[in-house]
């Protein structure tokens, strides 16, 4: 079965209900989203509803090979992006990009 289901830090909410986030960098456990798909978002804090969104995309991405691209899809600095990264993957360097768009968001949101 694929996930139907994400988890992003609520810090990230804004910039991805305005559409200016529109990847997330994951380790292997959670890449198993498939194209196409819609994928329901919830903050991991508290696991609060704020948005669904549609998989356009998982593409495998060493740590190393991350670049301004990422960085500006993400809506960070490529040093912000690599530093939070390392935050929440220590040491891990095999990684997946998905890449996703907006689709619903809470109208009370
Ligand atoms: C449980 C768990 O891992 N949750 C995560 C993991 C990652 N992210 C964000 O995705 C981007 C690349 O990692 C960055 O913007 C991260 O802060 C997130 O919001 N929530």
């Amino acid at each position: 079965m694929h996930p139907t289901k994400i988890t992003f830090y609520e810090r990230f909410e804004p910039i991805i209900l305005s559409g200016d986030k529109t990847i997330t960098i994951r380790d292997e456990a959670e890449s198993h989203y498939v194209p196409g798909t819609r994928v329901a978002v919830h903050t991991y804090e508290t696991d609060r509803w704020f948005c669904d969104i549609e998989i356009r995309s998982v593409t495998p991405i060493q740590f190393d090979d991350l670049n301004e691209e990422h960085a500006r899809q993400e809506h960070l600095s490529l040093e912000d992006l690599k530093r939070i990264i390392r935050d929440i993957y220590p040491e891990l360097d095999s990684l997946y990009v998905i890449e996703y768009r907006l689709l619903a968001r809470d109208p009370a949101g």
